[in-house]
């Protein structure tokens, strides 16, 4: 293969055509075991990706402005971020800059405290003519008596060919630097995409801001590496119930948040329980309608239902009760005017205060909501329905089930097929 796989470049592409933001397109990459480490004991770095994902990691490479690990991964495996393994041609250093074949993202380091060492590959590489400048990304230290030191090794990191990005001195929560700021002192630096491979905490890090995250491309090796392995997040008996599928030879896809998004999803099935039968409105996108590349609305994030003439909260309350099948819901009156009539109602399936936040609506109907995002709502005059995560989810299931019924056959599925909705799985807490 001399070019990079066309999925590579259909996925990646995208990022060319998105405008004027103040943060790179990111890629989230890595390699884990079926029981999600991507270390072994102790950080031991693991070959978890074949020969083919291994290149196909190398092609995108090429792919990005820069790419960036953590100073545990550049501690630990002292990795090189070049493009090796790809087809042996000619370099162009009056294009590239370096004697490298392939165009080389700039490696980026995330080190607060200027760890890395200068005999680092990647500087190594660098002198050498071989790689790009590495970049530090850190931050001055808020003691006095730290700042000796780390003045000294920012002056042998210099001298040993590195550039450091220095952000304001923190103190920042968890003793890390934030993601956002990482990304737009690198975008100002002229970085438009990012590809991030790791390690554990880093990844922890981008995926806590999903916001900050383009694509997503994960490689699982068939292999368990066990407990002592190096996780970035869920633990073996978090994943139980989709290991027990994988070792019975099930495939599993779960759609999540795409499937509330997209019309005829959840969120429209809410939509459809508080508009009723008898009353005449409209839905609405709540957020973020997305389109497709040819213009087509493919969906967004919550709803917004509109009543002609406003409704009583009990009216509603009785509708969604019969909606979700459920014999109590809590509810939230606004403080401001408890008995206030509906004329508007904002959806969001699962857990809305983050969706919610800004909207203004007379209900915000959800499955749950922090605390304080209750109280700030009531008190900003907006009744609240809260009816438990799943339950705003679990009735859907019927409606998915018909649509796959009859898009498997639409499809013409050759083998025999039957969609069933599962009878063991069910909300795992209980009224008592
Ligand atoms: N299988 C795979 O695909 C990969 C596996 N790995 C493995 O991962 C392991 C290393 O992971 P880990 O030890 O967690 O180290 P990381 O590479 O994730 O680096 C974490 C360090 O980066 C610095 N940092 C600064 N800001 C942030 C931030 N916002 N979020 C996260 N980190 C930040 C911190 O150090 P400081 O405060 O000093 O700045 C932090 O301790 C190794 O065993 C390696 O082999 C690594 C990459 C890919
Ligand atoms: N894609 C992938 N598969 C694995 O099995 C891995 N262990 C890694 N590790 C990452 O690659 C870096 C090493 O890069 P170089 O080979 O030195 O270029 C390592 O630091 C991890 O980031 N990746």
């Amino acid at each position: 293969m001399t070019a990079p796989p066309e999925f590579l470049t259909k996925l990646l592409d995208r990022y060319n055509e998105s405008g004027s933001q103040s943060r790179p397109n990111v890629t989230l990459t890595f390699a884990q075991s079926l029981d999600a480490k991507i270390a072994g004991k102790g950080g031991k770095q693991l070959i978890l990706s074949g020969k083919e994902s291994m290149i196909m990691t190398h092609w995108m490479r090429t792919m990005h402005d820069g790419i960036l690990v953590g100073i545990g991964t550049a501690l630990n495996d002292d990795p090189q971020l070049n493009t090796r393994l790809l087809p042996p041609r000619e370099p162009n250093p009056s294009l590239n800059g370096h004697n490298n074949p392939y165009h080389l993202p700039r490696p980026i380091i995330l080190d607060m405290a200027l760890r890395l060492s200068p005999q680092c590959k990647l500087l190594k590489n660098y002198s050498d003519g071989r790689g790009r400048r590495p970049w530090v990304v850190c931050a001055e230290p808020t003691a006095d008596d730290d700042k000796v030191d780390w003045l000294a090794r920012r002056k042998a990191l210099e001298g040993a060919g590195a550039r450091t990005v220095v952000l304001a001195p923190g103190p920042y929560a968890d003793g890390l630097i934030p993601i956002s700021d990482v990304l737009e002192s690198l975008h100002a630096l002229g970085i438009r995409s990012l590809m991030v491979e790791g390690g554990a905490q880093v990844i922890r890090s981008f995926f806590q801001g999903a916001k900050f995250v383009n694509t997503v491309i994960v490689t699982v090796a068939p292999t368990f590496v066990g407990e002592d392995g190096v996780s970035y997040n869920a633990s073996l008996a978090e994943m139980a119930s989709l290991l027990r599928c994988a070792a019975s030879g099930i495939s599993v896809f779960c759609p999540h948040t795409a499937l509330d998004c997209t019309w005829g999803g959840i969120n429209d099935w809410l939509a459809e329980g508080v508009l009723g039968t008898n009353d005449v409105g409209f839905v609405s996108p709540l957020e973020g309608e997305k389109f497709s590349r040819n213009g087509e609305s493919e969906g967004a994030l919550g709803r917004m239902v509109t009543f002609r003439t406003p409704i009583p909260m009990d009216v509603l309350e009785k509708r969604i009760k019969e909606h979700l099948k459920l014999p109590q819901i809590q509810v939230g009156y606004s403080a401001v005017e408890p008995s206030k009539p509906v004329k508007t109602v904002a959806i969001c399936a699962g857990s809305g205060g983050s969706v919610f936040k800004g909207k203004t609506a007379d209900v915000y109907f959800t499955g749950e909501m922090q605390h304080h995002e209750v109280l700030a709502a009531v008190a900003a005059d907006t009744h609240v329905i809260l009816c438990g995560h799943t339950n705003t989810e679990r009735g859907y299931l019927p409606t998915l089930a018909t649509k796959l019924d009859s898009q498997l056959r639409t499809a013409a599925f050759s083998e025999t097929f039957d969609v069933v909705i599962s009878e063991t799985d069910k909300h795992p807490l209980q009224f008592v």
